[in-house]
């Protein structure tokens, strides 16, 4: 599903990411560890199409990375860092704004956002606004929008920031529920929790030289 092909990323003299490549499967976890500042959250952002690489190509089933691509972006759903958030709306308006854009058929997207907010343990806060969530409760938030629409690949950079061990397992639970489902993902995380539960393979970088 996702070919990384010798791709680097290096900007002003600074070397982000050092050369990488790596294939990763449908259906696949694809967990990427490394150092602080050793280019995880660079990598991420160029399979989303978020950052040109410097060298080398990325496909995702079998094109290249386009963001403004609509068939990309009905594939890939990303996660880099907390997703922008409307103050005036609740919890739930922002699930069912992103579901409604995505699912034609609105029993889909009802069904899609009442599970996903009992999933993740945020159906008591779905008439919350934003500003109203702990930082872990928005994180939560975050991955709710995240996959409260179709996608074929999920990006995750650290997807345990901010959450407590049990709620590290909630979302161990509900990231192995979509890989399990057919969902390729590719996670980048401090956490060996997370990576020991998720891993089918793991992808070290090292430092820029
Ligand atoms: N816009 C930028 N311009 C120049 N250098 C940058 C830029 N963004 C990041 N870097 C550098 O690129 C390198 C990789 O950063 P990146 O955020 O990808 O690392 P990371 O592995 O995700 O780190 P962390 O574990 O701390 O989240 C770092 O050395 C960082 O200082």
């Amino acid at each position: 599903m996702i070919d990384v092909d010798r791709v680097d990323v290096r900007a002003a003299g600074v070397t982000l990411l050092r050369p990488v490549s790596v294939q990763v499967g449908v259906g696949e976890a694809l967990v990427v560890r490394g150092r602080n500042g050793t280019g995880k959250s660079t990598l991420l952002r160029v399979l989303a199409g978020a950052r040109r690489p410097s060298g080398g190509t990325v496909r995702v089933g079998g094109s290249l990375v386009d963001a403004r691509d609509r068939r990309f972006r009905r594939r890939v759903s990303a996660m880099i860092g907390l997703p922008p958030m409307a103050p005036e709306l609740t919890v739930l308006e922002h699930v069912r704004l992103v579901a409604a854009t995505w699912y034609s058929d609105p029993d889909e997207s009802r069904a899609v956002e009442g599970g996903l907010l009992a999933e993740l343990g945020l159906d008591a806060l779905s008439a919350r606004f934003p500003h109203e969530l702990s930082s872990g409760q928005t994180q939560l938030f975050g991955l709710a929008l995240l996959l409260a629409r179709p996608f074929d690949v999920l990006l995750l950079d650290e997807p345990e920031q901010r959450l407590d061990p049990e709620h590290v397992h909630t979302i161990i639970r509900v990231l192995r529920a979509r890989r399990d489902a057919g969902a390729t993902l590719v996670a980048a995380t401090h956490s060996s929790v997370l990576a020991d539960a998720l891993a089918d393979r793991t992808l070290e970088l090292d430092a820029a030289a």
